[in-house]
């Protein structure tokens, strides 16, 4: 078993993209593939980590580790044509990822006891909420990916028209009904998350399901027929009240939770002069706007480890990992720019 240093993930080369599309495309292509690749194993959605000081390494297995592992369990080979294609590095390792924890009804395999396979592993299946908090962005991108996909074949087992089971092509990129050949695809829902701004303040919002004291950017699932400067200006209104004056993209992330969204991040501002907030309490339990200085405090304090609330600081931002925590920065360095200009 080998250990990765926070260096699984950067941006793909041309190569791995080509390599990877032939993979999802040939189910022999992707099998041999799996022989030279290396597993990331999950029980349950949790990905095994292996604690290392005040963080985590992500363990992976080579294919004949895996092999023995099962075997430890009674199980065969077989098991890892449940396996999902998640990545792979520039010199054409693929990287797949295995869940030996689910218990779907359909599964012909049955699920493997958590504690024994810790112990066999020595590292331990931690959620990946509580791991939000450790990893780095690299291993994250690569661990988030992995559990919807994950996730995905978990919950679209059969054809929602015949009821048939569906068939999982070997990369896991799609499922297949064998009775009407519909072709099912990993889906994900798109998420506007928002950063409002006054000029001189921003507006920041929390749900009482937040964690005691954090507060984040507005955010909001697209409604269908929605484009995204629709959904910025509706969830605006419906969580605060307020119009939307100027709106500007900033950039986009794969969220794992609840389930999987694209967050499509934006900067916006409020018309001038228009800056009472009205506090949907069916959405939100509170929201107000934050000055820069508080915000700068708020942000030196939010650490990749978890963090404590505490009277001297009255509230919390989101993890680095967190597209929201990327925006308060980034709005923050832009008042500071506007300011000394
Ligand atoms: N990465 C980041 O920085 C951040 C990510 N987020 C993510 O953004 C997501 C959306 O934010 P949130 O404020 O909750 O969204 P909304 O304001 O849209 O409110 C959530 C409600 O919308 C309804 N809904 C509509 N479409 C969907 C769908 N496709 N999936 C689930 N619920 C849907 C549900 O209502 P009902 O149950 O009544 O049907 C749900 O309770 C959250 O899941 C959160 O994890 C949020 C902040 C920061
Ligand atoms: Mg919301």
């Amino acid at each position: 078993m080998s250990l990765y240093f926070g260096t699984i993930f950067r941006r793909k080369s041309f190569w791995c993209y080509r390599y990877l599309f032939e993979l999802r495309e040939d189910n022999d292509a992707c099998k041999k593939a799996q022989q030279t690749g290396a597993f990331y194993l999950f029980h349950d959605l949790a990905p095994l980590l292996q604690a290392s000081g005040r963080g985590y390494l992500v363990p992976r297995l080579s294919l004949s580790e895996l092999e023995g592992l099962l075997g430890k369990f009674g199980q065969g080979a077989q098991r890892i044509e449940e396996s999902v294609l998640i990545g792979c590095s520039d010199q054409h390792e693929a990287w797949f990822a295995l869940d030996l924890g689910l218990n779907s009804s359909s599964s012909k395999h049955a699920s493997l006891p958590k504690s024994e396979l810790e112990a066999e592993l020595k590292a331990s299946f931690i959620t990946m909420r509580k791991a939000l908090l450790q990893l780095n962005s690299m291993d994250s991108s690569l661990l988030f990916t992995a559990q919807a996909l994950l996730r995905w074949h978990d919950s679209h087992q059969f054809c929602s028209k015949s009821g048939q089971p569906t068939i999982k092509n070997m990369a896991g990129s799609k499922r297949v009904c064998p009775s009407n050949k519909i072709i099912y695809y990993p889906q994900m829902a798109p998420v506007v998350i928002t950063l409002l701004s006054d000029g001189a303040r921003c507006l920041l919002a929390r749900q009482s399901s937040f964690p005691k004291g954090l507060y984040s950017a507005l955010a909001g699932f697209c409604d269908i027929g929605e484009n995204v400067e629709e959904a910025v200006r509706r969830e605006v209104a419906e969580e605060v009240g307020l119009d939307v004056e100027r709106l500007q993209y900033s950039a986009s992330q794969h969220w794992p939770f609840p389930n999987s969204s694209l967050m499509i991040a934006c900067h916006a501002t409020v018309k001038p002069g228009q800056t009472e907030i009205q506090v949907n309490l069916r959405e939100l339990e509170a929201a107000a706007w934050f000055s820069r200085d508080e915000v700068v405090t708020a942000l030196r304090r939010t650490g990749s480890t978890l963090q404590q609330q505490n009277e001297a600081f009255p509230f919390l931002l989101p993890p680095k990992l967190a597209i929201a925590h990327q925006l308060i920065k980034e709005w923050v360095e832009q008042t500071c720019s506007s300011l000394t200009a």
